[in-house]
């Protein structure tokens, strides 16, 4: 058995399907300002605005398909004589889809720790379902009485499954970081986690990140070519 891999992925890597990533030049996040789509707070004063957002990005996954970086990503995980734990920071289904009907070799996990687009959350219970339509302010809940949410994590909320990602890091051999800025916490703050468990680390980016220099080997471009390119 060889030593566990934990990889963190970002918008960067779903980029060459089509999927915006964030930080456009005009410092909008997506074309609106953060605190008004991403955050409880925003989501209180203007749950209509919020919901169009969701909504869009949501139907917009129905055109977009997993890349050669998703896909490589899937081999790894059919063919690494090891446990790989593949996190993302991404709301979108790409990983989900490209790692579909594939045989991991050994342990194997996907953890979306920001949320997905396709799962919606009972604002009264908690409780969440998959989700593929629209949700509205008037969209009845299965749970309560509160109306839904979209299951993700907003600025200011907690990660999902923190200590199962805590946990790996401490232990694994191998840390890659894909597509990634390196902008949002705890995210970003992983690469000195696996330093700390004495991991090799690795940056796989179009350009170097808020934290590159923290990366003990870092490859620059396209993630359809040097994910392939690294993991092949
Ligand atoms: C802005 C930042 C300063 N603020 C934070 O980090 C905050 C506050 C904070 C917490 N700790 C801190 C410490 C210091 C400072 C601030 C904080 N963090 C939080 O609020 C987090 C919650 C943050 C999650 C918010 N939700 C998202 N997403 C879901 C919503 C949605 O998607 O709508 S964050 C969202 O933005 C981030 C965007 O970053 P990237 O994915 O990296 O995308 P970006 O566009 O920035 O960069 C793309 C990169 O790809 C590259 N690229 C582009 N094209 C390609 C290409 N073709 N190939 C390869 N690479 C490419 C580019 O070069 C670039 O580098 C992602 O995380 C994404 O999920 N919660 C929390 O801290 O809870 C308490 C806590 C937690 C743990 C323990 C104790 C307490």
């Amino acid at each position: 058995m060889r030593p566990s891999i934990v990889i963190l992925t970002g918008a960067g890597i779903s980029a060459e399907s089509g999927v915006p990533t964030f930080r456009a030049s005009d410092g909008l996040w997506c074309g609106h300002r953060v605190e008004a789509v991403a955050t409880p707070e925003g989501f209180a004063a203007n749950p209509v605005l919020v919901h169009d957002f969701y909504n869009q990005r949501r139907a917009q996954l129905k055109a977009v398909v997993p890349n050669a970086a998703h896909q490589a990503l899937a081999r790894l995980s059919a063919a690494y004589d090891g446990d790989v734990l593949l996190v993302t920071q991404n709301v979108d289904d790409l990983h989900d889809r490209s790692h579909r009907g594939v045989t991991p070799k050994r342990g194997f996990g996907l953890i979306h720790m920001h949320g997905e687009l396709l799962r919606a959350r009972c604002v009264e219970t908690g409780k969440t379902c998959d989700w593929r339509g629209d949700i509205h302010i008037d969209t009845p809940s299965p749970f309560g009485t509160l109306g839904l949410r979209p299951d993700i994590v907003w600025f200011g909320e907690m990660p999902f499954q923190m200590d199962r990602i805590y946990d790996a890091l401490s232990g694994c051999g191998l840390f890659i970081s894909i597509g990634t800025s390196g902008n949002v916490y705890p995210a970003a703050g992983f690469v000195q986690e696996a330093t700390r468990a004495g991991a090799h680390t690795v940056e796989l980016n179009l350009d170097p990140s808020q934290g590159h220099s923290l990366f003990q080997e870092r490859l620059y471009g396209p993630a359809t070519e040097v994910v392939p390119a690294y993991i092949e």
